[in-house]
């Protein structure tokens, strides 16, 4: 469960810094406070290309975020999502969320069904541990 506290000065703290989740799937529920933002990325034809856009609760709705493995695993195909929490001067707020992920010591490659199609694969073949840890020393960084 994530808590965030009221902050005076929002603006001058973040709840979670921007990172993309180093999971497979990302399940969560977010109460109604709101300031959860994600990145649009700069290679999809709609307006807010490149900007933050918050995503706003819906009452009973579950948000999922596609992880780091699931871009991995199909060379690209599907995008982990890079996103932040804000938080605000005068509501706190939870957020609960459910990490699906592969066991530390895990190979992790693309798919080769996805490799074959595309004639290359775009990662090396990796372990999960080394990847955790790696995305541990880093505290969250940006993808
Ligand atoms: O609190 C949220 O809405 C998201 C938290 C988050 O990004 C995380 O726990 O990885
Ligand atoms: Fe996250």
């Amino acid at each position: 469960m994530n808590f965030y506290l009221t902050c005076p000065n929002p603006e001058l703290t973040i709840g979670v810094r921007r990172h993309s989740d180093m999971d497979t799937l990302t399940i969560f529920l977010q109460d109604g406070i709101g300031g959860l933002y994600i990145k649009i990325p700069q290679d999809v034809n709609i307006e807010e290309k490149g900007e933050w856009v918050e995503i706003p609760p819906i009452s009973g709705a579950l948000v999922i975020n596609i992880g780091d493995m699931l871009q991995i695993w199909s060379n690209g195909r599907y995008k982990s999502a890079e996103h932040m929490v804000r938080t605000t001067s005068t509501k706190s707020r939870v957020s609960i969320p459910i990490f699906t992920s592969p066991q530390p010591t895990q190979k992790i490659a693309p798919l080769p069904q996805v490799v074959e199609k595309d004639e290359a694969a775009r990662c090396k073949e990796f372990l999960f541990s080394d990847y955790m840890n790696n995305f541990f020393g880093n505290a969250h960084h940006s993808k």
